[in-house]
């Protein structure tokens, strides 16, 4: 998609919006009512230009519910991001149809169908064209929810299908003549760049624990600074952090990671930490004062989101609690544990070389290693370093095991130790001496073993 196109439609999309008629007086969020349009259709986009989304499957798709007389249009956050001129990730679309005439239509059609793990809460997933998979949810009404799962009603109403969704921005329809249908001010709360439940927060949160997480990743996605949370809004996630107690550690990772991803990582985190989320994410006693010095040297290194998380860890046991907690992957588990480890200052001849070390001694892949010393520079904020460090080229180290053994050092018990001693020599030497040079020293090594 053409984004400066997007941007200009965007803002002509505005200039007209603040023309619309059928805008009922805005509420102030305080009072609770929940806002609502009577007419939801806030502005009409030029369907010639969204090419890019309207691929021949999803065009395909559409024909289909057509033919059968079903509803269908784009929801949730495909909505958002293309309003924002920003590509949609994925299109989820929903429809009136249900999943039982969904699932007829499409084995009439011939049209397979993968995982039917979501039919329970009204998705089908057809393959169309045998090319894209898509998914369509039934428009529905949460019933009951535990905070994290729910059970659901199927409707035919597009207003109760928008008003189980989280956030106002995430509650809009498009319908495939470019009618954006909105009825909860979603559009307006994304002109003016503002993150709002849908309705009443407390409920909202409460139906599912994982949207405090959301409101600070979408926050970070569209806000335009870092703190311009509505009070109201603040004091109810307080009341509710303790709900993420029970959201899965790999749900909650997803969500921290992209916050920490995104615009006012830093600003975000420490919110969420004043409401007292640390507790239930892995982060007990996080150190407030390591992670305000942190943003304050390093915040526009464009810090790995572990490397925010690290300054809120005192002690390498503190990075395993978290690990407990959140379930990182080997690599993101490993770089949490670098960073704590070898962030404290490190003496030496030759700045670099303890950081060169690091890489040439490495237990782990060589290539982890050079991302998580890129990390502990950027944590120790040291931009000289850094940008030395990203200027130097690994060189390699010319003694092999076959050479050795061709020099008289049979694989055993010393083989270990010499080549240690000779990789040892050729750091020092700053990577000057050659495979010929270092053979030289073999005797004298051999000596120096035999006589400890
Ligand atoms: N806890 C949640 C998760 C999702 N949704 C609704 O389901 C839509 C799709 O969810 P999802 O794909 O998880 O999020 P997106 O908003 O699409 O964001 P992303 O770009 O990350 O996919 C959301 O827009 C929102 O309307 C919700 O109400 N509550
Ligand atoms: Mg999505």
């Amino acid at each position: 998609m053409n984004l400066v196109f997007l941007k200009n439609l965007v803002v002509r999309s505005f200039r007209n919006y603040s023309n619309i008629s059928n805008l009922k007086r805005v509420r102030t969020r305080r009072d609770m009512e929940i806002k609502t349009r009577e007419d939801p259709i806030v502005l009409k986009l030029d369907t010639a230009e969204f090419h890019n989304i309207f691929t021949p499957e999803v065009l395909d798709l559409k024909k289909l519910f057509e033919k059968y007389q079903y509803e269908i249009r784009i929801a949730g956050g495909a909505v958002r991001d293309l309003l924002l001129g920003q590509p949609a990730k994925d299109l989820d679309f929903a429809t009136t149809a249900t999943p039982q005439q969904m699932k007829e239509m499409f084995i009439t059609e011939n049209v397979r169908m993968i995982n039917m793990s979501g039919e329970k809460h009204g998705t089908i997933t057809p393959r169309i064209n045998d090319k894209e998979n898509f998914e369509v949810t039934t428009l529905r009404v949460d019933m009951i929810t535990d905070g994290r799962h729910a059970e659901v009603e199927f409707t035919k109403d597009w207003k109760l299908d928008a008003n189980r969704r989280d956030l106002t921005i995430n509650s809009m329809f498009l319908g495939f003549d470019g009618s954006v249908y909105d009825y909860f001010y979603g559009y307006e709360d994304l002109m003016k760049r503002k993150v709002a439940f849908v309705g009443d927060p407390d409920v909202r949160i409460k139906e599912d624990f994982l949207r405090i997480m959301r409101y600070f990743r979408f926050y970070g996605r569209i806000a335009e600074k870092p703190d311009n949370h509505d009070q109201h809004t603040l004091d109810v996630i307080k009341q509710n952090a303790d709900g993420l107690q029970g959201v899965s550690g790999e749900r909650i990772w997803m969500e921290l990671k992209k916050i920490l991803q995104g615009n006012f990582a830093g600003d975000l985190l420490k919110t969420m930490l004043n409401l007292d989320i640390g507790k239930y994410i892995g982060l007990p006693a996080p150190n407030l004062e390591e992670f305000e010095s942190l943003l304050k040297r390093s915040e526009h290194l464009n810090l790995h989101p572990m490397t925010y998380l690290a300054a809120l860890l005192n002690t390498i046991d503190d990075v395993t609690i978290l690990h407990t907690r959140l379930k990182f992957s080997s690599y993101e588990r490993d770089m949490a544990y670098f960073i704590v480890e070898h962030r404290p200052d490190k003496e030496a001849s030759r700045p670099l070389l303890p950081y060169e070390k690091l890489v040439l001694n490495t237990k782990i892949k060589q290539k982890d290693a050079i991302d998580y010393v890129r990390e502990v520079l950027k944590y120790r904020g040291d931009e000289k370093l850094l940008e030395m460090f990203n200027k130097w080229e690994v060189p390699r180290f010319p003694m092999t095991g076959k050479l050795l053994k061709e020099n008289g050092v049979p694989p055993g018990k010393m083989y270990g130790q010499i080549i240690n001693k000779l990789k040892e020599y050729w750091i020092e030497q700053e990577y000057k001496d050659s495979a010929e040079d270092l053979i030289k020293l073999i005797p004298s090594i051999i000596d120096e073993c035999k006589t400890k």
